[in-house]
């Protein structure tokens, strides 16, 4: 028997398995690197986060993913490259996180890797009636798996639109295992590059839990201060703050079926991007306001999206306790701006519940991980969207 295979099948059946979860999501940021330890499975998933770094990607890698990402038209060379060049880099940033901790790789039971999603086209989007929903995310685990020397699980999201979805978002899977909590009425909003919310509700459900995304959470914010700043972000909202929402920009941007589809629902940076932006500018004669003014108008749109998403599943009376998480909750004019449209919400981070709101999409995918090598698999009910279903496919490192 391959010794791997052996390993895996000891594996499921020992008391804790120690997983590196990573996610470098739409923000093109970094890679995140998230050192758990999981136990049990399903309802049963303890998590404990014992290491986490974000490295920064430099910037020709950026340049290099930017030159495929989110468009039609690519130069097909340039995928064919980054596949294999950015499975071996995440395995190299993995293995410089692990000795940076003391930690040896034979010592890390399995790796669960995201890879860089290039591409994502559900049915609602390309609009293509013989095509099925699609993404993409490139960075080959066996190249992981090679890299590091450690059993690697990835592409998590072909399986997820195998089964009915569409492909994301993944996130209820985890949040409900970690976070569902009898008794609390709880919203885990996550503020990437787009923003997507949880819905668990305090009577436990599994049938009523899902994972929406809203729209644009920083993905337009960050290009505006690439253009207008040269820094990849507005640190701290600086901008927003100094700003006035342009009322008809604002209107021309909400303008978009996305966003009275019904749940669950995905979407990136190929509907919300640059061109986006710019088409709305156009329709509102918004062509002279200062940058600070597009920058406060972005936000609002951020948040308002956000905020009329999350009105939809609240029971009018009832408390309800917002989770935050994701870079996004680090930006108080976006933070102020959802606070203010929810007063019947109280507001705090992951972080209360143990699992720091910068970690937990990388810690999500440690536990999917742990899911398919557990071999559990929970009911959601019928809802569409949100299939009963293991994820990710198996690298074994030689
Ligand atoms: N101090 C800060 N001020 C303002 N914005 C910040 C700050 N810190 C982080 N951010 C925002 O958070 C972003 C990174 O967020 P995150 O790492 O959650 O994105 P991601 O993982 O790429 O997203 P996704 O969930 O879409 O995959 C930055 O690009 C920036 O917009
Ligand atoms: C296709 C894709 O990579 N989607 C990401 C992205 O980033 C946020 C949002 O859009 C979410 O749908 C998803 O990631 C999280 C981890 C998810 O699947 O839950």
């Amino acid at each position: 028997m391959n010794p791997h295979l052996q390993r895996l099948y000891e594996l499921a059946q020992a008391p804790t398995r120690r997983i590196v979860g990573l996610m470098s999501g739409t923000s093109l940021d970094g890679l995140d690197i998230a050192l758990c330890r999981v136990s049990g499975s399903g309802p049963a998933t303890q998590v404990t986060l014992d290491a986490f770094t974000t490295i920064p990607y430099d910037e020709p890698i950026k340049a290099h993913i930017r030159t495929i990402f989110a468009k039609d038209q690519i130069e097909f060379e340039t995928l064919c490259l980054l596949n294999p060049y950015i499975g071996r880099l995440h395995g190299q940033l993995i293995l410089d996180s692990l000795r940076n901790w003391n930690i040896a790789p034979a010592d890390v039971d399995l790796i669960a890797s995201h890879g860089q999603t290039v591409y994502h086209a559900p049915k609602r989007q390309h609009g293509r009636p013989e095509f099925p929903n699609a993404t993409l995310q490139i960075g080959d685990g066996d190249h992981v798996a090679v890299t590091t020397g450690i059993i690697t699980l990835s592409d998590f999201r072909q399986k997820h639109i195998a089964a009915g979805g569409e492909g994301a978002p993944l996130a209820v899977y985890g949040d409900y295992f970690m976070f569902s909590q009898a008794g609390e009425n709880r919203i885990l909003l996550n503020m990437g590059g787009i923003a997507n919310f949880t819905y668990l509700p305090a009577d436990e459900d599994a049938s009523a839990v899902f994972t929406t995304d809203t729209g644009p959470g920083n993905t337009l914010l960050d290009a505006c201060a690439r253009q207008f700043l040269g820094q990849p972000f507005d640190a701290d909202g600086q901008l927003a703050m100094n700003g006035q929402v342009n009322r008809p920009l604002l209107n021309a941007l909400k303008n978009n079926p996305f966003f009275d589809a019904p749940f669950p629902k995905t979407t990136g940076p190929e509907v919300f991007g640059d061109e986006y932006v710019q088409s709305a500018i156009q329709r509102s004669q918004a062509e002279t306001i200062s940058p600070a003014d597009r920058m406060a108008t972005l936000v609002q749109f951020s948040a308002d999206t956000i905020t009329e998403a999350i009105r939809r599943v609240l029971r009018p009376g009832e408390p309800y306790v917002v989770y935050m998480s994701g870079g996004g909750m680090h930006n108080p004019a976006l933070t102020r701006a959802i606070q203010a449209q929810l007063p019947q919400c109280r507001f705090g981070r992951t972080d209360a519940l143990g699992i720091s709101g910068d970690a937990k999409e990388a810690v999500l995918f440690a536990v999917l991980a742990n899911e398919c090598v557990m071999g559990s698999t929970t009911s959601f009910g019928s809802r569409e969207g949100v299939p009963t279903v293991s994820m990710g496919k198996i690298s074994l490192p030689v």
